[in-house]
């Protein structure tokens, strides 16, 4: 069964392409890793799932499971955290984004919700650290904070961008743990990575990403030197101002 699935899916910005027609399907209860040269678009098409980015051609179509289901962690460098919120109630925050539950985040969180976000923490090894301002805390520690708040979300469908992007070995192996318990219940999860070894080891698909989709499929048919090199080398010609996509605009006439 398919989760998701990209249609010729071309996203832009001010009608540059960074993502340029790319289809494909992600299977429900697999776990996908996102990888290509820095600036290939993986981040952006992340976005574009999650509705932050309109595409500028084709669709991103949800089947097994809503948009409004789905869990996303961005890069940590885009977080914003240095505002007086306390670990609990970072987490509870995350509970409080699936939806209705905003209602009742207004109205204060329940006794079981805050029984849920402690088992939670208790799952990244954060017990204690409840009360402490999440601006407190080292990388690692708020990276914990951030997968204990997908915990509580329990969606079926989990978007990572570089969750282990200077984070160090030991954190990185605990929240790797905690994406095989995921991977173990059959959610759908899908990662920007950089590291070929995490992504041999715990993702068996990989969407090889050069703006262009170089390959997707299981990980050990993508990852080949090949690919690898076409990708890298796509990178090398790219110039800062992709030009405008016309293929659209020649389909529409054809
Ligand atoms: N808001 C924006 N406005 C204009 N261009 C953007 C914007 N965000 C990203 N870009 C450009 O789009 C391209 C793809 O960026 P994106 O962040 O998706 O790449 P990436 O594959 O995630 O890269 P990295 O591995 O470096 O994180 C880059 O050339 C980037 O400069």
């Amino acid at each position: 069964m398919t989760a998701l699935t990209l249609e010729n899916l071309t996203l832009s910005y001010q009608r540059h392409p960074v993502v340029h027609h790319v289809t494909g399907a992600f299977r429900s209860g697999s776990s996908t890793a996102i990888v290509g040269p820095n600036g290939a678009g993986k981040s952006t098409l992340l976005k574009a799932i999650v509705g932050l980015l309109t595409p500028d051609h084709g669709h991103v179509r949800f089947e097994g499971v809503a948009r409004r289901q789905l869990a996303y962690l961005p890069q940590q460098a885009n977080i914003e955290r240095q505002f007086p919120i306390s670990v609990l109630d970072t987490i509870l925050l995350g509970a409080a984004h699936a939806g209705s539950r905003w209602q009742r985040w207004f109205g204060g969180s329940s006794k079981a919700e805050r029984e849920r976000a402690l088992a939670a923490l208790d799952q990244v090894g954060l017990t204690g650290f409840e009360e402490r301002p999440v601006g407190a805390l080292s990388s690692g520690q708020f990276q914990r904070v951030l997968f204990a708040r997908i915990l509580l979300q329990d969606a079926p469908l989990i978007l990572l961008d570089e969750p282990f992007t200077a984070i160090d070995a030991r954190t990185t192996h605990d929240l790797l743990r905690i994406v095989a318990h995921w991977q173990a219940e059959g959610r759908t999860v899908i990662a920007v990575l950089h590291d070929f070894e995490q992504v041999h080891r715990h993702f068996d698909q990989t969407l090889l990403l050069a703006k262009e989709c170089i390959g997707w499929g299981p990980s050990a048919e993508v990852l080949t030197r090949d690919n690898l090199l076409r990708a890298n080398g796509m990178a090398e010609r790219w110039v800062a101002d992709a030009a405008v996509c016309h293929r659209d605009d020649e389909e529409v006439a054809a």
